[in-house]
């Protein structure tokens, strides 16, 4: 598990008091907040004998217990914590307010004002109650009082005046109505009854990893369409219903003016309240993500208002139904971003940062991070405290192979490898944003920034450049919005139109504060989207063993098992570990279910990951488990390895011990890889020979029943044992052999191929023959009692095999690209799984249902001596963009592995 935390050093301590540190922790599941606490204040600079003992860390107020849970809340990714102190700046107002006053446009955006007391004055001073960095705004600009549930506004002579809705105001009160706007200087404030009619939040579910599991938004809402007709009138009082009908039936232009007046007004009324629910201010984007709420990454890609931003509000003209003229008052300016490819953004810097970061707020907290990545770019390292918010945004993460620990390209060679990668393949959800701030860095990545402009957009890709200089905006870009100046900020927008274009002026820009950036970010760092084969915590490592109930193991124990198994042809069933559905995640290669109509025999089982991914430990953990499921009299292995072992890849030979692994064949040696193809078409022929047409399962039903069919003479000597000695050659055939002399028959027989592409290669000498020999098992092996499970590193080389294509089981582990994990499981999701956790992926099942699974592990030292150091590493921000240090995975002690303990026992249960 790795999660991301930032440190508070004490402020009342020495030199350096209040600074923050940002770290990455990494530990197993169930490490206790204690066994990092000295680490943590080590990273924040705080050392010596006492820290490990005396460090007491707070998130927020509250002080968090040493055995609390690292990737439990508030432990999880995302979190402030402040060391030996409660964090002043995180005292909530935990006091019921009367109302709540929104800042929903301007250069102070987003902020929720909790309304107490009788009187709060609002202005640019930082000792108004609501204080706004806005330079339009007057010191003290306007007051709001609040009595009897009425809350009356008043000017406080302020320069530039206030307006409520269409009124200026100017030395009276005005109540304030709910819903009212309050425009001063560039800022609209709005207000709300606090909770009133808030959306119920959404369950998010701590996974214990550090992240919160987000339920699935509700169905899409429709898109809120401007309302055009006007409101239906109520009846004339006294006029009754024949006057009612009547004044229908003349139609509309029946009314008296004065009702024509109101209904104008009020479809003007309702026009801007939808448009201003369509597209969300900030404040209303911070409350949806801390809710969390139904509006919270509504717009998946095919969502009508995807990747549509609002960059600010003006007074637009009335839609249908609104007389002539109508103004439509502080409605949003919006630019749809797949229609224009691109946006720039320029203007003095101040203002251009924070109508960025409004950019980047809502795109982050409408879109899933499964329909847009996001990626940011400033060459000029000096940017790149300005954007240090991004890294907590989940939109950033390289779910897809880049090499880097976070999407972003700060300084020159960073840049030129962020903007190199998307011009060359862009990899990620179906839509990316890239955001460079101000120039690319270097001619090859002003390069690489033009075909992303010419050509991005085709492929998903769009581009917002930030410059101070209008004229320093690359040429060709889609929509423009240039900010006028620091006092009396305005924006013009120039965007498509239908049938070509259009310029807006006078909107009031959408800027949002960095703190308030940093907010929402750490909000949005710990959700994760459920995936809908992923609901529910799988666990980060288990053991087969456990799964298994075989903490102790012992020969007994397994002979008590296989006693109990029924005669026949046996079964094929691999406990692989943990899926959230059915709690074991369990499948049959004998599953006659599973076979096309007239084949009896089994499945074939494709398992295709990434490097590390835990493809090799899966395979293990597969012929443990049907060791365990099956005697080896009913059930060889056969295992292949297409690529060398080394001692710290020891591949599938730990599984010779086991006494069901009649043949491990290294496929590097051409020789043995020769031996092996003539083996497995021998068996082949033999079982088709032996069987007839009543297959393996068939024929060993026939055999149970008495009704064996006649058996095959092989050189004068027949048996059935004659199938099953072909795959037993190099081992003793009395290891094979029952002590009882029985003879049962041809064992199933499962081939275990790690490594497969590598038979592929033009370089393996042995390869061919023997990828060959597997074809043929694929195609005739099902009915005969042969199985195949084939492990391929590269699913796009294997991909059309005739393994591939007999294969109905498939996983998918980890994978680099979500093309990979699609040809694995007809999905992209196991490009999104991590690093940390090897075993996790998918199965995809015959009928189409596809489970998320945890591989149990079986390679392991017993628990007690194993175990991962937790680390706690300062991350930079420099260094983000870079590819990450690997940390080898470290275990202690050196008991037995759980596989060799099997083994031993097995042998003895084998023999006893
Ligand atoms: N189910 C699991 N649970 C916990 N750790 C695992 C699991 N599977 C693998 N690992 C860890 O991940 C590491 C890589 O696993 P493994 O060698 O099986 O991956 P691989 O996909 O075969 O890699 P490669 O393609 O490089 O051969 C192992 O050393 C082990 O520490």
């Amino acid at each position: 598990m790795q999660i991301r935390l930032t440190v508070l050093r004490p402020r009342s301590g020495p030199a350096g008091a209040g600074a923050a540190t940002d770290v990455l922790v990494t530990a197993p599941a169930g490490t206790a907040l204690g066994a990092v606490a000295g680490a943590l204040a080590g990273a924040v600079g705080v050392r010596g004998p006492r820290a490990a003992t005396h460090v007491h860390l707070y998130a927020g107020e509250r002080r968090i217990d040493e055995q609390s849970l690292l990737g439990h809340p508030p432990l999880i990714d995302g979190a402030v914590l402040s060391l030996n102190e409660p964090d002043p700046d995180a005292a909530g107002d935990t006091r019921p307010a009367a109302a709540e006053l929104r800042v929903v446009g301007g250069p102070d955006a987003g902020g929720v004002h909790h309304l107490h007391g009788e009187e709060i004055q609002v202005g640019r001073s930082s000792d108004a109650d609501v204080p706004l960095d806005d330079p339009d705004v007057s010191r003290l600009h306007l007051s709001l009082r609040l009595a009897d549930g009425r809350i009356t506004v008043r000017d406080l002579g302020s320069t530039n005046g206030t307006r409520l809705d269409d009124r200026f105001l100017r030395d009276e009160s005005a109540e304030l109505p709910e819903d009212g706007l309050l425009r001063l200087g560039e800022t609209t404030l709005r207000l709300s009854r606090p909770g009133h009619a808030a959306p119920a939040p959404r369950p998010a579910v701590p996974d214990g990893e550090g992240h919160l599991s987000l339920a699935p938004p509700p169905p899409a809402r429709p898109v809120p369409a401007a309302p055009t007709t006007p409101p239906e009138i109520p009846a004339p009082s006294g006029g009754g219903l024949a006057r009612a009908l009547l004044s229908r039936r003349r139609g509309r232009s029946a009314e008296p003016p004065a009702d024509a007046g109101r209904q104008h007004a009020a479809v003007r009324a309702r026009q801007a309240a939808a448009q201003r629910e369509r597209w969300p201010d900030p404040a209303a984007l911070l409350l949806a993500a801390l809710g969390p709420g139904p509006r919270l990454w509504e717009r998946g890609p095919s969502h009508p208002d995807a990747l549509a931003v609002r960059l600010g509000t003006a007074d637009l003209p009335g839609g249908p139904g609104t007389a002539p003229g109508t103004l439509l008052p502080a409605v949003p300016v919006t630019v749809d971003l797949q229609t224009a490819g691109s946006l720039g953004l320029a203007g003095p810097r101040p203002r251009l940062a924070g109508l960025a970061r409004a950019v980047l707020a809502q795109l982050a907290a409408l879109h899933p991070p499964s329909g847009l990545g996001l990626v940011v770019v400033a060459a000029d390292p000096a940017l790149a405290p300005e954007w240090s918010f991004v890294q907590w945004l989940p939109h950033l993460r390289p779910a897809h192979g880049q090499p880097c620990r976070l999407l972003v390209g700060f300084g020159p060679d960073q840049a030129a490898a962020r903007l190199a990668e998307l011009a060359a393949a862009p990899a990620g959800p179906p839509a990316t944003v890239v955001l460079v701030d101000g120039d690319a860095g270097s001619p090859a990545a002003r390069e690489a920034l033009a075909l992303l402009l010419r050509q991005g957009p085709a492929a998903g890709v769009f581009t917002v450049t930030l410059s101070e200089l209008p004229d320093r905006l690359p040429a060709g870009l889609g929509a423009t919005a240039l900010i006028t100046g620091e006092v009396g900020t305005q924006l013009t927008v120039d965007r498509p139109a239908a049938g070509g274009r259009e310029r807006i002026d006078e909107v009031s820009l959408d800027a949002v504060p960095a703190a308030w950036a940093e907010r929402l970010a750490r909000v949005l760092a710990p959700l994760r989207e459920s995936a809908p084969a992923a609901r529910g915590p799988l666990p980060a490592a288990l053991r087969l063993l456990d799964l298994l109930r075989l903490e102790a193991v012992t020969p007994a124990k397994l002979s008590a098992r296989w006693s109990a198994l029924p005669a026949g042809a046996g079964s094929a069933t691999a406990l692989l570990g943990t899926s959230r559905e059915d709690e074991t995640c369990t499948l049959d290669l004998a599953d006659p279910d599973l076979l096309e109509p007239g084949e009896q025999g089994g499945p074939h089982l494709l398992v295709g990951g990434g490097p590390g991914s835990g493809k090799t430990e899966l395979l293990r953990t597969l012929i443990a488990s049907l060791a365990v499921s099956e005697r080896p009299e009913r059930l060889a292995v056969m295992t292949v390895e297409g690529r060398a072992a080394s001692e710290a890849a020891p591949g599938l030979a730990g599984c010779s011990e086991l006494p069901h692994v009649m043949n491990h064949v290294a496929a590097t040696d051409p020789r043995q890889a020769m031996l092996a193809s003539e083996e497995l078409l021998e068996v082949l022929a033999a079982r088709e020979e032996l069987f007839g047409r009543a297959g393996f399962t068939g024929w060993h039903t026939g055999r149970v029943l008495g009704k064996a069919p006649a058996l095959v003479a092989t050189g004068g000597q027949a048996g059935p044992g004659d199938a099953a000695r072909v795959v037993e050659p190099r081992r003793s055939p009395e290891a094979a052999r029952p002590d009882d002399g029985a003879d049962r028959g041809p064992a199933r027989l499962v081939v275990v191929v790690d490594d497969f592409d590598a038979l592929l290669a033009p370089t393996s000498p042995g390869g061919r023959p023997l990828a060959r020999a597997l074809a043929e098992v694929a195609r005739r092996g099902g009915r005969l009692g042969v199985h195949l499970v084939v492990a391929t590193g590269a699913p796009e080389l294997t991909a059309g095999t005739e393994v591939d294509e007999a294969a109905p089981l498939r996983i998918a582990l980890r994978t680099d690209h979500p093309g990979e994990s699609d040809l694995l499981i007809h999905l992209p999701d196991a490009a999104a799984l991590s690093e940390d956790t090897p075993g996790r992926g998918y199965l995809r099942r015959p009928d189409g249902r596809v489970t998320a699974f945890q591989a149990a592990r079986v390679s392991g030292r017993i628990p007690r001596t194993a175990t991962l150091r937790p680390t706690v590493v300062a991350t930079d921000l420099a260094e983000l963009g870079t590819p990450p240090t690997r940390r080898p995975v470290r275990e202690l002690g050196n008991g037995p592995t759980d596989l060799a303990l099997l083994a031993s026992a097995l042998q003895r249960a084998a023999a006893g």
